[in-house]
C-alpha cells in the first residue's frame, strides 16, 4: 500500500505550554484536528477560569480546537471541576503524582485527599487522565509505572469503579495487561515508545532527545506496545505526548524529559503500523478509538498519507530565540502526509 487515506487523527495527550513556546509550537500539530491539552504549566492550570482562559491562548495561537483539562492537585474544589465540565470548558481532569515528571510539583502526595474530587467526577462523568508513576525514590525508575498500577491504580479504580479513566503514555507489558482487565479504562500510546527502546537512548552514548517519562523501557515492552497499538482492540488510542523543551534544556548536564513529536508522529506511526503490517488499523489507533472513549464524534475530514523515498526528520522549529529539536533528528521518515 504505498497512499493512505483516513480519518483526520486527533492527539489525546499534547504538550503546548504557553508565551513564545506556545507561539511556536500550537501551529506544529496541524496534522491533528483535535487535541488534549495537558495543563502542566508553571503555574498549572488548576480552575475553570485558568483553563478558559488558556484555551483563547492557544487558538489565538493557532491551534483551533484544544480539548483543556484542568490540574489536580490537594486543594482542587470538587465544583469547580463539574461545572466547568457541564460549562464544556475542560474535557477531563489530569492527576499527576507529586514530583513525577515536568512541573508536577503542585500534584498529588496524599490520594486520599482528592478522593471526594474523584468521587465528585465520577458521579458527573468527568474523565480521569492519569500520570502512572510512582515517585518513591527507592523504586527503580524502570519500575515506577508497574508498582504503581498495584499501589495506586488497582485501589484507585476499586473505590470508583464508575470513573472514566485514560491511562497515560503507557510503557509496559504490565500497563497493557492492567488496561485490558479493567472496564471503562482507555490507554494513550505514544510515537516515542513504539519506536524506540532505552536501548536506543542508552547504548553506545547517550540521546536526550530520546528521554521522555515515563522513561523507555526493554524491547519486550515496546513489542507489547506495538501489539497493543495495532491489535485494533478500541482501548488503546494515539496521545503523542509531545513535549516540548529549548534545545538546551535537552542537550544540558541535566536533561530535561519530553520528546518533541508533533510535526512528525502521523509519518512515524504509518511507518511503525506498516512494519507491523496493520495499515488498516492506523485509522482506529489515531482517529477512531479516542472519540469513542471520550464519547465524542469522529472528524468528518479525511487526510492522506503518502509512501515517500525516505527523507531526514528535520532537526529543529525555532521562533525568535526558541528552539526546540525534534524527536530523533535525521531519523529516517518514510511517509508524509498531504
Ligand atoms: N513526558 C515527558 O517526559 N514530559 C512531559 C510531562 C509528562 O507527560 O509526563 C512534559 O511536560 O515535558
Ligand atoms: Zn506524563
Ligand atoms: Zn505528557
Amino acid at each position: 500500500m504505498d497512499s493512505l487515506t483516513i480519518r483526520r487523527p486527533d492527539d489525546w495527550h499534547l504538550h503546548l505550554r504557553d508565551g513564545e513556546m506556545l507561539s511556536l509550537v500550537a501551529p506544529e500539530s496541524r496534522d491533528f484536528a483535535r487535541a488534549i491539552i495537558m495543563p502542566n504549566l508553571v503555574p498549572p492550570v488548576v480552575t475553570g477560569a485558568q483553563a478558559a482562559s488558556y484555551r483563547d491562548r492557544i487558538v489565538a495561537a493557532g491551534f483551533a480546537q484544544p480539548l483543556m483539562t484542568l490540574y489536580l492537585t490537594e486543594q482542587t474544589d470538587p465544583d469547580d471541576v463539574v461545572a466547568a465540565h457541564r460549562n464544556g470548558v475542560i474535557t477531563a481532569v489530569k492527576l499527576y503524582p507529586a514530583g513525577a515528571t515536568t512541573n508536577s510539583a503542585s500534584g498529588v502526595r496524599d490520594f486520599d485527599v482528592v478522593r471526594p474530587v474523584l468521587a465528585a467526577m465520577e458521579e458527573a462523568g468527568v474523565p480521569l487522565c492519569i500520570h502512572g508513576e510512582v515517585t518513591d525514590p527507592d523504586i527503580d525508575i524502570f519500575d515506577r509505572e508497574a508498582v504503581f498500577l498495584d499501589r495506586v491504580l488497582t485501589p484507585l479504580r476499586a473505590a470508583h469503579p464508575g470513573l472514566k479513566i485514560t491511562l497515560e503514555h503507557v510503557t509496559t507489558s504490565d500497563a497493557v495487561d492492567w488496561v485490558r482487565a479493567h472496564d471503562n479504562v482507555g490507554a494513550t500510546i505514544t510515537v516515542q515508545h513504539l519506536m524506540k527502546s532505552r536501548n536506543d537512548m542508552l547504548a553506545g552514548g547517550m540521546r536526550p532527545h530520546l528521554y521522555c517519562l515515563p522513561i523507555l523501557k526493554r524491547d519486550t515492552h515496546k513489542a507489547a506496545l506495538r501489539a497493543a497499538a495495532t491489535s485494533g482492540e478500541a482501548r488503546f488510542f494515539l496521545g503523542t505526548d509531545s513535549a516540548p523543551h529549548p534545545t538546551h534544556a535537552k542537550e544540558a548536564a541535566c536533561c530535561a524529559a519530553g520528546c518533541f513529536t508533533a510535526p512528525i508522529a502521523l509519518p512515524c506511526l504509518a511507518h511503525v503500523f506498516e512494519e507491523e503490517d496493520a495499515l488498516d488499523r492506523l485509522e482506529g489507533f489515531a482517529s477512531l478509538h479516542g472519540p469513542a472513549h471520550y464519547g465524542m464524534p469522529v472528524n468528518q475530514e479525511t487526510v492522506t498519507l503518502t509512501r515517500t523515498s525516505p527523507y531526514p526528520t528535520p532537526s529543529a522549529v525555532q521562533r525568535g530565540d526558541v528552539s526546540v529539536t525534534l524527536f530523533d533528528p535525521g531519523h529516517p521518515l518514510h511517509w508524509t502526509l498531504s
